[in-house]
């Protein structure tokens, strides 16, 4: 089982104009969507619809969490979450003619107990497999997540930013680094193929066993301890990409719970996001189908290691 751990999850506010938007004005739409996010939340949604076995846990307070919660049973995902005093966040992704907007909230105060609560939880848990996805709310540290990694006898996978990755100590079996989170966390400039192979092979040199990187459009790269894969990004029509790089990552760990290879949770990985993008916000898209998926994604070996 996977266990999916977001300290900070969100209400998110996905909404949609034709226009620019401008200061100054008041913009108008019907087309706005609600759904309950987070980056851990959303693996849980889209590794559920993958057909693997998946609870969400991490901190919900407040009528947003209340939303998220209910949300999560309506969905039928099964969730363990840790009841805080303070109020769940509400991100929003503006969608105008001139690009894609995202407003997100630092989120609630955590307390010291908070986090001792959510360390039973995950050892109640006893999953195969944790992941931590997204940032971290006021109040936790990345000692803590390095102290979720140690707590229990599982691997364990991080989906989050470039600035903590850098500062991550614990042995950790995945990460998830976009460009802009390979170039924090690595302190390099990723541009080129090259350059984003460079930055991930140095992350896997720091203790992440498997380095998945995100190439938005260009794909994605899987660095092993013995070879490093690339899988270019199918050419589907996009809606936004909020949740795309959530997608890859459960493509990855549902593929593993299904005991596929790394070339095929590479590619799992890709087959996901490319769903995911052609949806509205984090709505779960068809998924049934990607692990049989006659879709062709030719993953090639860049380099052996
Ligand atoms: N324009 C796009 N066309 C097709 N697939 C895309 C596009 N943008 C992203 N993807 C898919 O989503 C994955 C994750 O996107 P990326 O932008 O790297 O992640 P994040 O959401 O973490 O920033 C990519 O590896 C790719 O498979
Ligand atoms: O915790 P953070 O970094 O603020 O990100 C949270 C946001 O990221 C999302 O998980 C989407 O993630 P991606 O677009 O990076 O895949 C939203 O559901 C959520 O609002």
């Amino acid at each position: 089982m996977i266990l999916t751990v977001t300290p900070n999850p969100a209400v998110d506010h996905t909404i949609h104009f034709d226009e620019p938007l401008q200061t100054g004005v008041v913009h108008r739409t019907d087309d706005a969507v609600f759904t309950a996010g987070g980056k851990g939340i959303n693996v849980a949604k889209y590794v559920s619809a993958l057909d693997a076995d998946a609870t969400a846990s991490g901190f919900l307070g407040g009528h947003f969490g209340k939303f998220v919660r209910d949300r999560l049973d309506a969905d039928g995902i099964a969730s363990d979450f840790v009841t805080i005093d303070a109020d769940t966040r509400l991100n929003t992704t503006v969608l105008a003619e001139d690009g894609e907007y995202k407003l997100n909230h630092n989120g609630p105060q955590i307390r010291p107990a908070d986090v001792d609560e959510l360390v039973e939880t995950a050892q109640a848990n006893e999953p195969d497999t944790l992941l931590v996805g997204g940032s971290l709310p006021p109040g936790m540290s990345l000692s803590d997540v390095d102290r979720l990694a140690r707590a229990g006898d599982w691997k364990i996978a991080v989906d989050m930013g470039g600035e903590y990755l850098a500062e991550l100590d614990a042995d950790y079996y995945v990460c998830k680094p976009n460009r802009s989170e390979l170039a924090a966390a690595t302190g390099r400039t990723v541009e080129t193929e090259a350059d984003a192979v460079e930055a991930a092979e140095e992350l896997h040199a720091r203790g992440f066993e498997y380095v998945l990187a995100s190439l938005g459009g260009d794909g994605a790269l899987l660095v092993t301890d013995d070879e490093v894969l690339s899988a270019p990004a199918l050419d589907v029509e996009v809606v936004d990409t909020v949740g795309a790089g959530d997608a890859v990552m459960s493509g990855f760990l549902a593929a593993r719970e299904h005991g596929l290879s790394d070339a095929d949770a590479l590619r799992m990985g890709v087959l996901t996001a490319a769903r995911v993008v052609g949806v509205a916000g984090t709505r779960v898209p068809h998924l049934e189908d990607v692990l049989t998926n006659e879709t062709r994604v030719e993953v090639t070996t860049v380099r052996t290691r």
